[in-house]
């Protein structure tokens, strides 16, 4: 997808300066045909189960996007009255909508009793109680899973790690089990699944393996009740080191799939990174290359308001200069923000970029955009999508009339 061509970087194949033209930056690119790719990938480990792939909106809630995931056939994972009037927006079909998260408001459930969603997750004890209280007051049916924590560890970073007991998230197999025996006959509540979320940014396939195989005695050991779906999380790796450490999706089919297999019930993915996290980057330009007597610095107009990730988790964004021509030197890549943890590496080697180049900070599809702020009132950049060889607009920047509209 990003390729240098006589020099000069491209992403599918379109040069980066032309993309650039008369679009101001910061802004967020993507490409349609990679995440195409990657639900193709995802496919290919599933082929021959019973399985839906749903996309965790949380990663990226571009409306454009989430519109070609509809049109592909993937379904949406949705966490937050926001992202549900995101799904409706688009005109998602309730069957194809799984509901999160570990605070539902009494609006939300008020709500999810209405709209009927494929399945509404439950991540405790007493949510599955508001919930009974609302459905025995408005006379409502829903489907309903649990949330089990299985305790394991993602071997992730650990603001990231979802599943260990020590988690906000989900109850353990014993609460579970208790719920199942207490609801399995009530009018309204159908416990008809189960669901777990591990982790995010997961590269190995043991914690998997573990928690699934968990999963599974716990169902082989429930009998009153006949489950027929299980909701695997999503939290598959990508490879943001460019070393080839990516999510072994061969290991996964050949120790996880047959477990998944065995469980003999429908199987459904939410999965947000894999899906859009390698198909976007953010573009930015360099506005100084400043020298002090310790480091070079290259600002640039981009900024840990546009992109969290490095300064939150410090993590790891491959950058690539617009040109890689020239000596290759260390730099500190750093925004324009009044913070010293604005910075998006350090110690970097380039190819010495020069002002007015523009630099790609790949792997940013996923939970770029969606955690960008207001700070020091940046605007919210916009966003273009590559598809079929041409760039367009799927969301315009802010403007600070707009921001400031709320003051007459
Ligand atoms: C419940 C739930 N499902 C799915 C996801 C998607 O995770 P990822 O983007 O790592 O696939 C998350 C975020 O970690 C989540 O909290
Ligand atoms: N925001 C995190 C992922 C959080 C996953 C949400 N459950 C990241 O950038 O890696």
């Amino acid at each position: 997808m990003l390729e240098y061509i006589n020099h000069q970087l491209t992403v599918e194949g379109i040069p980066l300066e032309e993309i650039t033209k008369g679009r101001p930056t910061p802004f967020y690119l993507y490409s349609w045909r990679q995440i195409e790719r990657n639900i193709e990938r995802i496919e290919s480990v599933f082929e021959g189960l019973n399985y839906h792939i749903s996309f965790a909106a949380k990663a990226n809630n571009n409306l454009h996007l989430i519109k070609g995931l509809k049109d592909l056939g993937v379904g949406i994972d949705v966490v937050s009255l926001g992202e549900f009037y995101s799904a409706k927006r688009v005109g998602y079909n309730p069957h194809n909508v799984i509901v999160n998260g570990n605070g539902k408001s009494l609006d939300f459930l008020r709500e999810m009793l209405v709209y009927q969603p494929r399945a509404l997750n439950i991540d405790s004890w007493e949510e599955l109680e508001r919930l009974v209280e609302l459905a025995e007051a408005e006379k409502k049916e829903i489907t309903v899973a649990l949330r089990v924590n299985p305790d394991v560890d993602p071997i992730t970073h650990p603001y990231i790690s979802t599943g260990l007991k020590k988690s906000k998230f989900g109850m353990d197999l014993d609460m579970a089990k208790k719920l199942i025996g207490i609801y399995y006959k009530h009018p309204y509540i159908k416990i008809e699944g189960l669901h777990l979320h591990i982790g995010s940014q997961i590269l190995k396939v043991s914690p998997y393996e573990d928690a699934y195989s968990k999963v599974d005695n716990f169902i082989k050991g429930l009998e009153e009740h006949q489950l027929t779906f299980m909701n695997i999380g999503g939290g598959w790796g990508i490879d943001y080191y460019k070393d080839g450490n990516e999510f072994p999706l061969e290991e996964y089919k050949k120790k996880v799939i047959p477990i998944l297999k065995q469980m003999n019930m429908e199987i459904i993915l939410e999965l947000g990174r894999f899906i859009v996290g390698n198909a976007g980057m953010l573009v930015g330009q360099v506005e100084y290359i400043k020298k002090t007597p310790h480091k070079t610095f290259v600002v640039t107009d981009a900024s840990m308001a546009d992109l969290i990730r490095p300064s939150l988790y410090n993590s790891y964004h491959h950058i690539y200069p617009q040109f890689n021509q020239g000596q290759e030197k260390e730099f500190d890549i750093v925004g324009p923000i009044c913070e010293t943890g604005d910075r998006f590496a350090e110690g970097r080697s380039l190819k010495s970029p020069m002002p007015g180049d523009y630099i790609v900070i790949a792997d940013t599809g996923a939970y770029g955009r969606v955690m960008s702020s207001n700070y020091n009132f940046s605007l919210r950049s916009a966003e273009y999508l590559v598809k079929d060889q041409e760039v367009v607009e799927i969301r315009p920047r802010e403007d600070f009339e707009e921001i400031t509209s709320y003051f007459k």
